[in-house]
């Protein structure tokens, strides 16, 4: 394994002259695989107390059977939307892509493709569009343009701020370049991770609840996914770790396993939810949905892969529930406004 770490600033270490210094490289081996053990270990540990949601074990059963362990298989980009051009510009893109992927649903006409094809076709028209110092500087009317979107979009200050934070730290610390981020992780997904989480504080989703740390790292998360999906697991896109990934708990994959019976939700939440009310952010009733998610789908891939002697990845079944959430229009989800998700 290498542990080569070309960028600097990757951990704030105090230099103690009379002791040995780790490499930084050497100390984010060590410590990465940490954070996503830290997103299983809080998931299962609002599982276990939730009072709102509720992991119904015998609906996982009866699903892993219907299906007999076969995930049906589908492609990153089956919708044809993403820039790709299998160099490190399509590293800017997924990474902008991601810190901006989340709360589509306040617009009812906007969603995740929107997005993705509109950073796509920026991009084509101009390839210094997502450059560091460009996105460091953009302003909310110029973002709409940017996506060719007619209107304000939905926490578009938060966005804006997002950008920003990007383009800084990437210039920063990565020489303005994402694909040197990703360089910087020697290959770990869990690594990776760990970096983005400690450089840009907009990717470090997590929440309290019950005094404890929550650590769900949905756009991070999903990040690595989407480069090792694009990339198919070479080059970019190359994890050795990837089982590491767990699901990224959005507002979709939530409503299908709840239609799948996987999920229960208490008649409150359920009225809540069918109304198209808004959960607060940080409720418990928000915590538990996103957490029971993660942990739900964390015991149907154990599930499947001992039954079935598998070696299916949370990727696998998250990108398959998600196809089949973002097809089913009739499907209520949760509103919360959050930049996580
Ligand atoms: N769990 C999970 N959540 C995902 C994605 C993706 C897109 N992944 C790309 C990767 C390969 C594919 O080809 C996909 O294009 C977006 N989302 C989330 O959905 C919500 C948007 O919904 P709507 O408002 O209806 O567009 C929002 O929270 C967004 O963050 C995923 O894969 N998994």
């Amino acid at each position: 394994v290498t542990v080569c770490a070309p960028y600097p600033q990757i951990l704030p270490t105090r230099h103690c002259p009379d002791r040995p210094r780790l490499p930084r490289g050497l100390i984010l081996f060590l410590f990465a695989p940490a954070a996503m053990e830290a997103v299983r270990a809080s998931a299962a540990w609002v599982a276990s107390r939730s009072s709102h949601v509720k992991v119904d074990m015998l609906e996982i059963e009866k699903a892993v059977d219907k299906i007999q362990g076969n995930v049906p298989k589908v492609e990153w980009d089956f919708e044809g939307i993403h820039y790709f051009d299998n160099g490190p510009l399509t590293v800017q893109y997924l990474f902008v892509l991601d810190a901006l992927n989340f709360c589509f649903w306040p617009d009812k006409d906007l969603t995740y493709d929107n997005l993705a094809s509109g950073l796509k076709l920026a991009l084509e028209k101009d390839k210094s569009a997502l450059d560091a110092d460009r996105l460091k500087n953009y302003t909310g009317p110029q973002l709409r343009e940017l996506l060719n979107w007619p209107r304000p979009l939905p926490i578009e200050e938060e966005r804006v701020r997002l950008l920003h934070e990007v383009g800084l730290e990437l210039e920063r610390s990565f020489g303005g370049e994402a694909a040197n981020l990703v360089k910087s992780a020697g290959n770990s997904a869990a690594s990776l991770i760990e970096l983005i989480t400690r450089h840009f504080p907009g990717f470090r989703d997590h929440s309290l609840y019950k005094g404890h740390q929550v650590f769900l790292y949905k756009r991070a998360q999903i990040f690595v996914a989407d480069l090792w999906g694009a990339f198919k697991g070479e080059n970019y896109g190359e994890f050795y770790d990837i089982k590491s990934i767990t699901i990224f708990a959005d507002y979709i994959v939530p409503a299908v396993l709840r239609e799948l019976g996987i999920l229960k939700y208490e008649s409150n939440l359920c009225c809540s939810i069918d109304s198209n009310s808004e959960i607060v952010p940080g409720s418990e009733e928000e915590v538990e949905i996103r957490a029971c998610s993660v942990h739900a789908v964390e015991k149907m891939r154990e599930l499947i892969n001992k039954k079935f002697g598998k070696q299916l990845l949370s990727i696998d079944i998250d990108l398959w529930l998600w196809s089949v959430g973002v097809q089913n229009m009739a499907l209520s989800h949760h509103r919360t406004l959050s930049i996580y998700y």
